[in-house]
């Protein structure tokens, strides 16, 4: 009916805006720790550690296959890259830095797309 049609609209409106959000952090200068997932050969302490991986191209094939139903799901998951991040690397390292500026990018930048 009517307002499941709305609800529909704005449902995909919504990954519109996680779709381009993950667009623009992948392109991002300090976003290359994240593009994919965490190489356990090279850091074997990893899986030990990290009970949830997650990274940019996983999300972009959870995107794909609709394994987003809100927002909040997908906002989730960024958060979870960034807080393993933080976990596993010292603040003041590359890879810890690089976490802290991303999370920075994706914390502005979705205030603004929820306020447009
Ligand atoms: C995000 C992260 N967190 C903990 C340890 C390592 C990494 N990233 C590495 C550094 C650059 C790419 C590799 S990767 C993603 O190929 O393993």
């Amino acid at each position: 009916d009517q307002e499941k049609k709305k609800q529909a609209a704005e449902q995909s409106e919504d990954m519109t805006v996680c779709r381009l959000i993950l667009t623009e952090m992948d392109k991002h200068d300090d976003g290359w720790p994240f593009l994919k997932p965490v190489n356990f050969k090279q850091f074997p302490a990893y899986k030990k550690y990290i009970r949830q991986p997650m990274d940019f191209t996983t999300m972009k094939n959870k995107l794909r296959d609709n394994q987003y139903k809100t927002r909040g799901d997908f906002a989730a998951d960024v958060r979870l890259i960034f807080n393993n991040c933080q976990t596993f690397n010292e603040d003041d390292s590359e890879v810890g830095r690089a976490g802290h500026n991303m999370r920075k990018f994706f914390e502005v930048r979705w205030k603004q797309l929820l306020l447009t």
